[in-house]
């Protein structure tokens, strides 16, 4: 079975699409930094309207179902994920972004590679920089954790570990819930999520302290490609969701709930029933943000499409597989779903 690190080594990148900013040794915002901003602000009040899903609520399934098809994003609460362990991956991960530049860089991703210390992967598609840097994780993260802490990588790893082997849970928990939504038979759910074959990754992500905010982003705007998303922000406000006839919407972090979100993926096994939620970060505060985003997916070698109960609908989607549709969101961004359009 080919993994998600082989299917990222299909579509190498250049070092300086790698390579974050020394953030700590600039005073102010760099050329090669600057974006037009000027719709940053423009948010909708609607931020109150964002579901948010006791998972505990008999109802749980029936309101998740309808998240994912009104707004492509939903706030969990009472997810099992304990609240101690979230603030050790926190701060676990403050630890990593903390250390000096040229520490950091000893765990760079490699140009083919998925995991390590490195910029967002979507980068190459713009000419200017975010004003971000990440470290993403597959399994045990040992390798690198060696290079960042050669005399106590352990801690990192435990709790990386431990919180990837909790998220997956929850992400199959939701999935269930969410596909039984959609009226999909046990027996294709169980296909699409069978606790052996997954491809999952933790992306770590860091927007330093940055000397001029309100000309800078976090993150450009983009889709996920997994099936679901499940997010957890620190304190800082930053995340927003675009939504079709309201505009960008703010998703305050609130204290204990995750965001989840549609994927690309999702989309596709929905027949475009549920929106996969176009989101971005802009700087809003004036201090380090972190988040943890965790994705899941079905195993590369699997091949989508629109499931069966849509069997009445037209497919709008042709069949794909996992590995496949990284390779032409790789290439083509944005334009990839539209690409395997019917
Ligand atoms: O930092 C966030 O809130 C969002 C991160 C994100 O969208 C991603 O890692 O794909
Ligand atoms: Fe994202």
């Amino acid at each position: 079975m080919s993994t998600l690190s082989e299917a990222y080594s299909d579509h190498p990148l250049h070092l300086h699409h790698i390579i974050p900013l020394d953030f700590d040794s600039v005073r102010t915002l760099p050329d090669s930094h600057v974006w037009d901003t000027s719709d940053h602000a423009l948010e909708s009040d609607d931020r109150s309207s964002i579901p948010t899903v006791d998972l505990t609520d008999p109802d749980a399934g029936k309101l998740i179902g309808h998240a994912c098809e009104t707004w492509g994003v939903f706030q969990v609460t009472n997810h099992d994920i304990p609240l101690d362990l979230l603030g050790e991956v926190e701060s676990e991960a403050r630890r990593l972004f903390s250390l000096p530049a040229g520490q950091k860089l000893k765990a760079l991703r490699s140009p083919g590679g998925a995991t390590g210390y490195g910029i967002a992967r979507i980068s190459p598609f713009f000419n200017k920089y975010m004003w971000h840097e990440g470290f993403t994780i597959m399994g045990s993260p040992m390798d690198h954790a060696e290079e960042l802490w050669p005399n106590d990588p352990q801690r990192f790893c435990d709790v990386m570990e431990d919180y990837q082997k909790k998220m997956k849970e929850l992400a199959m928990t939701l999935m269930h819930l969410i596909l039984k939504s959609l009226d999909i038979s046990e027996e294709e759910i169980n296909e699409v999520v069978s606790s052996g074959g997954a491809s999952t990754a933790l992306q770590l992500n860091s927007y330093p302290f940055c000397p001029d905010p309100n000309r800078a982003i976090g993150l450009a705007p983009h889709t996920d490609t997994s099936l679901l998303t499940i997010l957890h922000q620190s304190t800082k406000n930053g995340l927003q969701i675009f939504k079709e006839g309201v505009g960008w919407v703010l998703v305050s972090p609130t204290y204990g709930s995750l965001v989840v979100n549609v994927g690309d993926l999702l989309h596709i096994l929905s027949n475009a029933q549920f929106p996969s939620v176009l989101h971005r970060v802009v700087m809003k505060e004036n201090q380090q943000r972190l988040s943890l985003a965790y994705f899941y997916s079905p195993p590369t070698d699997f091949y989508l499409s629109p499931l069966p109960s849509n069997s009445t609908q037209i497919p709008l989607y042709r069949s794909v597989s996992v590995r496949d549709y990284i390779g032409i969101k790789a290439k083509n961004l944005e334009k990839a779903l539209s690409l395997i359009r019917i």
